[in-house]
């Protein structure tokens, strides 16, 4: 099977030209996304015909563990990138719409003069802010042992930490929020250092992958869960600095769409053996 690797801010993706859903099956995205045994990646991303005629294409995403979320901020951007790239009759045009399994988003690809990058625009949907929770997390030290989050639907599931605990916590606390029994479907649990009213410092332990250099839709969620809390202000722009890199985001309102802009970079192209 062919695909192409590719990045944005370090969150990466084997992206395959695909007819059909079932191309790749769960057990063989865990087995490519596998950084040993396989290709190496945080999530494998089909990029399949559009249901509606006047769609470039539809994005089916796996994460690295096979389960498939609803929606992917960096991942759109790489495939917006590929198809550009690959179909630019289709995808280098100013708003292209893709089909995703949150709904319809919008991308706009600069191609960076060598073509292997790009700066792209994603109109991401609605932020929508669910509300308060605390989470009790027996056998952590007093100051975790009960977890302030907001949850926030990005067309998938976050919870915001607006407090930032250390890395040897977040591999504790992070998995465990993650698959808490509060979120039926799991959550990507954002951990974020809102600096001031327009940079926030984020972490994101991510649904299905874990720890990842980067998140998306985590850092519309955290801005979203920023501006709910009156530390950034709806509608301007806020960077989110992830630890691959940094994007800009943002919220109109809470429950309007939300934008993101932010880096693309195809990595190499290559061949693999799915097997049986
Ligand atoms: N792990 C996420 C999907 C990937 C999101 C992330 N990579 C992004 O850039 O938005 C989930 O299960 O909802």
């Amino acid at each position: 099977m062919d695909f192409d690797k590719y990045q944005g801010i370090g969150n990466d993706f084997i992206i395959v030209d695909a007819q059909s859903d079932h191309d790749v099956s769960p057990e063989q995205a865990a087995q490519l996304c596998d950084r040993r045994f396989g290709i190496g990646a945080d999530g494998v991303i089909l990029v399949l015909p559009p249901r509606e005629a006047n769609h470039a294409a539809r994005m089916r995403v796996l994460n690295a563990d096979g389960s498939i979320p609803e929606m992917c901020g960096n991942g759109i951007r790489c495939m917006a990138l590929h198809v550009a790239r690959t179909r630019p009759a289709v995808g280098a045009q100013h708003q292209v719409v893709y089909e995703t399994d949150a709904g319809p988003r919008t991308c706009a690809v600069g191609l960076t003069p060598d073509a292997l990058g790009a700066d792209v625009t994603v109109g991401m949907g609605p932020v929508r802010i669910l509300g308060d929770l605390r989470l009790g997390l027996t056998g952590e030290p007093s100051e975790w042992a009960e977890v302030d989050l907001l949850g926030v639907d990005v067309g998938n599931p976050h919870a915001v930490s607006l407090r930032r605990p250390s890395a040897a916590i977040i591999d504790r606390i992070g998995p465990r929020l993650a698959t808490h029994e509060a979120f039926p479907e799991g959550a990507n649990i954002g951990f974020a250092d809102v600096k001031d009213r327009s940079f926030i410092d984020l972490v994101v332990w991510e649904r299905g992958v874990g720890l990842t250099l980067a998140c998306g839709t985590g850092a519309c969620a955290a801005v979203g869960a920023a501006c709910a809390r009156g530390l950034a202000s709806w509608g301007e722009p806020v960077t989110v600095k992830l630890p691959g890199g940094q994007l800009t985001i943002w919220v109109t309102a809470e429950g309007g769409p939300a934008r993101m802009r932010g880096p693309a970079r195809h990595v190499f192209s290559g061949r693999v053996d799915v097997g049986g």
